[in-house]
């Protein structure tokens, strides 16, 4: 059974009701900013540029969702849980923030063509507090020549600690990363993101994680994190 705030992070992730079964195809377009229509397409599904490898890789994790041990976790450009407005306001910040550039911010994970950045798909699993994140990177995140830029790592890393700590704690933000790159990431390999949270004090979460190659011979990387859920009471200065 989901926990109510993982059934409530995971239902604002989709826009949709508490407890409404996880979006498995695109749906209609979604009203985000007042004088603009975006697309709501679901970029955790297959696509073209998938490679056979990951293909197989999400078929197996979908496969474990049947039984409902695990859930598939959408993931679309935009932060569609609100009006993109509303989050500065909502952390106290509206001021400082360009609005003419916000109406074209766009989720950094998602802003590749195809196939050239960061294709990934996520899987929950409430019981063990974990998500796997499947990661084919693309050419264009290369930093050393024929391995992946150890901020394109982080990213990845970032995002899936961080989707751990949404879907267990609400609205959080990363307050502190640490890696051990243990061994460099070939270009445009396939890697499973383990992330596990670990625990929660007050309103800290702390979440740690490894990259694996994905018959797990290998160990890529490692890391810890601390994520804050946000005092809506505090302001900034
Ligand atoms: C984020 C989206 C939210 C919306 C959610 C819904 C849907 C989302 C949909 C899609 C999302 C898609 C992808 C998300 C994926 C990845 C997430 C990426 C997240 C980021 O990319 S985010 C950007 C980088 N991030 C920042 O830009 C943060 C800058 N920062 C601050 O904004 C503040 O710093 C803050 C808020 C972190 C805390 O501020 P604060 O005032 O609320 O809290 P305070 O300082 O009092 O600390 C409280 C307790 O944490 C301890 N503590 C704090 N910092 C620590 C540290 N560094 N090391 C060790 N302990 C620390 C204190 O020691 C105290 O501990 P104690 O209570 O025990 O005394």
């Amino acid at each position: 059974m989901l926990g109510r705030c993982a059934a409530r992070a995971l239902g604002a992730l989709r826009g949709l009701r508490e407890g409404a079964p996880p979006a498995r195809s695109p749906g209609p377009s979604r009203r985000l900013l007042s004088s603009e229509k975006v697309s709501d397409e679901n970029h955790s599904l297959p696509k073209p540029c998938w490679s056979k490898d990951m293909r197989l890789l999400f078929d197996q994790f979908m496969k474990k969702c049947e039984d409902g041990s695990w859930i598939h976790l959408p993931s679309y450009e935009y932060i569609a849980t609100q009006r993109s407005q509303d989050f500065p306001t909502f952390i106290h910040a509206s001021e400082l923030i360009n609005k003419e550039k916000l109406s074209q911010g766009r989720l950094f994970t998602k802003s590749f063509e195809d196939g050239l950045g960061f294709e990934y798909v996520m899987f929950y699993n409430d019981a063990e507090k974990r998500i796997v994140c499947v990661f084919q990177g693309g050419p264009h995140l290369q930093g050393m020549p024929g391995f992946f830029h150890g901020g394109a790592i982080a990213t990845m890393i970032d995002a899936t600690v961080g989707m751990n700590a949404i879907v267990s704690g609400g609205i959080v933000m990363t307050a502190n990363l640490n890696i051990d790159f243990k061994r460099p990431i070939p270009l445009c390999s396939i890697v499973l993101i383990n992330s596990q949270l670990d625990k929660i004090e007050g309103r800290k979460l702390f979440v740690s994680c490894n990259v694996q190659s994905v018959d797990k011979k290998i160990l890529y990387t490692e890391a810890t994190s601390l994520f804050v859920k946000l005092d809506l009471e505090k302001k900034f200065d």
